[in-house]
């Protein structure tokens, strides 16, 4: 079982439930160990002696005020958060796990190559890369704008491309940052449900400011505040037992 520090006076609340079949008690059971990760941007800290093993198959939502760390904690995992001190430990390969960034960067080309393009650099012959970069817009619902230049598209068009971008790799891990954050009522649900039905047979990180989706989606919730771990529960036990005083502020606000 992980253990964490007790951040300033408040204390973590710390019971993660393993997927059946992982085993939380060898750490090399674990896709991600993180053990005292401190992360800082210059003077700014953004995260601070975070502990947190995350296994298999698990869906892992990271909640928590604007600033508290989300982003970099998945950064961490993305291995892009280079001055991290502490011990971080991965046992996924670079092309088994996709990032999908809160704002999804559209190369100055067609959907379809924007696409193909991840699975080349991925070791796909360009052929096969178109081929395949179609049948993943269609499953975003994009099949129809394929040709068409991806800067001329919508937000919640561009997230879904980013998506097809991210599902095309077929990662064994998924981490995402707010995917559905920019999206009208309508996208969200669909893009919601393209998640859904992609982290089948996956392990989902995600980061969200949408408690139902959290609820919806995830078996497991990490609560931040200032770049610490003050939660860490199965998502039944987040949203049904006690909390820390600031996280259960921060779910009642979030639910008002
Ligand atoms: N590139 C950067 N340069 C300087 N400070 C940064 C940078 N990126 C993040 N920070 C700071 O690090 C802290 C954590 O930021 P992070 O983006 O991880 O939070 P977050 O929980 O994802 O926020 P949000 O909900 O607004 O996306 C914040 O104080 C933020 O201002």
């Amino acid at each position: 079982m992980s253990s964490l520090r007790p951040s300033g006076g408040a204390r973590p609340l710390l019971r993660v439930v393993p997927p059946p079949g992982a085993d939380a008690t060898e750490g090399d059971s674990a896709l991600f160990a993180l053990h005292d990760i401190d992360v800082r941007y210059g003077r700014v800290p953004a995260l601070t002696h975070v502990t947190l093993s995350i296994h298999a198959g698990e869906r892992v939502a990271l909640i928590g005020a604007n600033g508290s760390g989300k982003s970099t904690l998945l950064r961490v995992l993305h291995g892009l958060a280079p001055h991290a001190a502490g011990a971080f430990a991965s046992q996924v390969p670079p092309q088994g796990q996709a990032m999908l960034f809160q704002r999804p960067h559209m190369l100055r080309m067609s959907v379809r190559n924007n696409v193909a393009l991840a699975l080349w650099l991925h070791g796909v012959r360009w052929r096969k890369a178109q081929q395949d970069a179609v049948a993943a817009l269609g499953q975003v619902g994009l099949a129809g704008e394929a040709g068409r230049n991806a800067r001329t598209l919508s937000g919640g068009q561009q997230q879904r491309v980013a998506l097809a971008r991210a599902w095309a790799l077929k990662p064994a891990v998924l981490l995402l940052d707010e995917p559905t954050a920019s999206l009208d009522p309508t996208a969200k649900r669909e893009v919601e449900a393209l998640i859904a039905d992609a982290a089948h047979g996956r392990t989902l990180v995600f980061a969200s400011h949408n408690l139902g989706q959290v609820k919806r989606l995830a078996s497991r919730v990490i609560y931040l505040e200032h770049g610490r771990v003050l939660a860490d529960l199965p998502v039944q036990d987040f949203f049904n037992g006690p909390l820390p005083e600031e996280a259960r502020q921060f779910v009642k606000g979030e639910l008002a």
